[in-house]
């Protein structure tokens, strides 16, 4: 499958944008050798916008997020915030940052935790204010070790707002969190984007980036694999498994619309499509087939279909991989 690639909005010469990343590599030392976890990406984001880096699993998120917020460095092209280094943008005050690492003290309350933090900063925005943005004030005097993951995510999200930063840069910042806790969450980052506060994240859910960004880059291996309105980065990353008792002669396998891949398992037949609905509608009115099933498939297995490496069955359970990886993260840090 080719993937359009989409180039970001172009912004008028007197509009610096918030974030310019300019062919950007950077890569690790690995047991097979050097990993590439960033491949020469580009992208730029305009002030007031919310963008979501989308991608599995070691797709490179974390790597290109820290590189935006001057925790390492590229190898290779160049970063800017705001037409200054990443460095002096964090310093500045300008960028507010939530990590998957870096933890809080279980011993100190919600408001102990934040007023600690903001007498580190030159100026900040008032405490209560932020707690207040952050869903808190109710928990002000909770102990962080009795808070819910949802509950320090937020936290962390005061902390991020402190400096009242012109951008938000935000890993995952609803792990941990249900569905109302999430929803709850965008409606408070909404609100700051819609006071003009550039919003940066990383998401494993191709939900989360459609509910709450207009825009989604894609990263897969490290690579763009594209830039552009969420719902049509959604239409490309699409990808479903219909299982079907069926025996077709070759010719009626070959004539299915929207069949990516096929494979015969008995007397099952299981597809691979971009469009489960046509597909489901086809079987079941022009085909003997029936006993359907239709399967939603996991992010990494869409990328996989995405880069044209559809070989690869990744649709069993992830979470293994996952949890090494977190773990891996962890040590390395
Ligand atoms: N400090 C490091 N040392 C070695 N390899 C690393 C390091 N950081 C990242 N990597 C590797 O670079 C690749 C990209 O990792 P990265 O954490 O950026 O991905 P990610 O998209 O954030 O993944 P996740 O969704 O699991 O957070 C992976 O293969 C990872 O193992």
């Amino acid at each position: 499958m080719t993937i359009s690639q989409h180039t970001a909005p172009q912004h008028s010469a007197s509009r610096e944008p918030m974030v310019s990343v300019e062919s950007v590599t950077r890569s690790f030392p690995g047991s097979g050798g050097r990993v590439v976890a960033v491949d020469d990406v580009s992208l730029t984001v305009a002030p007031g916008e919310v963008v979501a880096v989308l991608g599995p699993n070691g797709a490179g998120k974390t790597t290109l997020l820290d590189m935006i917020l001057g925790l390492s460095t590229a190898e290779t092209g160049r970063i800017r915030i705001g037409g200054t280094s990443p460095k002096k943008a964090v310093q500045n005050g300008r960028v507010g940052a939530l990590l998957q690492t870096g933890g809080l003290l279980p011993d100190l309350s919600v408001a102990e935790t934040i007023r600690m933090v903001a007498s580190l900063h030159r100026s900040h925005t008032p405490v209560e204010e932020v707690m207040e943005t952050a869903g808190l004030t109710g928990i002000a005097r909770r102990r962080i070790g009795k808070c819910s993951g949802g509950e320090q995510q937020r936290v962390k999200f005061a902390l991020a707002l402190l400096p009242e930063p012109d951008l938000l840069v935000l890993d995952e910042p609803t792990a941990g969190m249900d569905v109302s806790a999430r929803h709850e969450f965008w409606e408070r980052m909404h609100t700051q984007a819609e006071a003009g506060t550039t919003v940066l994240f990383a998401t494993h859910y191709l939900e989360e980036a459609e509910q709450f960004s207009r825009r989604t880059v894609l990263l897969g291996g490290g690579r763009l694999l594209a830039d552009g309105p969420t719902d049509e980065v959604r239409a490309q990353a699409a990808s479903a498994h219909v299982v079907v008792t069926w025996s077709p002669t070759e010719q009626q396998l070959r004539g299915l619309p929207h069949v990516t891949d096929s494979a015969r398992i008995g007397s099952q037949v299981k597809l691979r499509t971009d469009d489960a609905d046509t597909l489901a509608r086809h079987l079941l009115t022009r085909t003997d087939a029936h006993s359907i099933t239709v399967t939603q498939a996991s992010l990494e297995e869409a990328f996989m279909t995405l880069t044209g490496d559809a070989s690869q069955d990744t649709s069993q359970d992830t979470s293994q991989d996952a949890s090494q990886h977190a773990h891996q993260k962890e040590t390395q840090r």
